[in-house]
């Protein structure tokens, strides 16, 4: 089977990492982990969530690409994606849209991209919050100009990625089952 890398995008709290835990429970796709000078959340866990990291460490690393996306860093590794597909041939990462754009560019058909959507702005915000997100924090995000760029597919993805309207959980996972399907033979 050809190695690939499932991208996962979308505005914060549209289901990303969701779907990414997903497509790991189900189809065992290992998880690239990736790195951020955000500080943890109250559950997150270094080495798990993300490769916490300071502004200094943080440009040690062998990007394939890095944004910075409201007020912290972020990049996924090189090593990152080779380790995860030592372990398994489809791999599962959850990046901004300006990384999606860079792993289509960079990796081809490689990388299967699919671009999460939830239309109401308001119920982003309740998802933000039910997950324990704090009101300064999600205040902060939802006025970022990342958040806002994107809530809707960019231009560079069209034709490229798949859109999937996460409202109801069950048919998101089962739009997930029919575009993994297209890949295991
Ligand atoms: N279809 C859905 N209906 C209701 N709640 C959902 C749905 N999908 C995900 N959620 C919940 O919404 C919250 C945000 O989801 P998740 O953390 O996966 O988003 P995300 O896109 O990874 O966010 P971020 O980019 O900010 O990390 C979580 O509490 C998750 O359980
Ligand atoms: N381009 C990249 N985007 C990344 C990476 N790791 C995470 N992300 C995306 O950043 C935002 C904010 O994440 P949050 O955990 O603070 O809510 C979100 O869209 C993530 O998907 C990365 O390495 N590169």
């Amino acid at each position: 089977m050809k190695n690939r890398v499932f991208v996962i995008t979308g505005a914060a709290g549209s289901g990303k990492t969701t779907v990414r835990d997903y497509l790991h429970d189900k189809y065992k796709m290992a998880r690239v982990i990736t790195h951020t000078t955000r500080p943890p959340r109250a559950n997150e866990r270094d080495g798990v969530d993300y490769y916490f990291e300071d502004d200094k460490s943080f440009f040690d690393n062998h990007f394939l690409e890095s944004v910075h996306y409201a007020g912290h860093y972020y990049g996924s590794s090189y090593e990152g994606l080779e380790n995860a597909w030592e372990k398994s041939p489809f791999a599962t990462i959850v990046l901004d849209t300006a990384g999606a754009i860079t792993y289509k560019k960079k990796l081809g058909d490689k990388a299967v991209i699919i671009f999460l959507q939830v239309g109401d702005t308001h119920e982003l915000q309740r998802r933000m919050q039910g997950r324990g997100d704090n009101a300064e924090m999600v205040a902060k995000r939802i006025s970022s100009k990342e958040y806002n760029r994107d809530l809707e597919m960019p231009y560079e993805l069209q034709e490229k990625a798949y859109k999937v309207i996460n409202h109801d959980l069950n048919q998101t996972r089962r739009r997930i089952d029919e575009i993994v399907e297209k890949y295991q033979h």
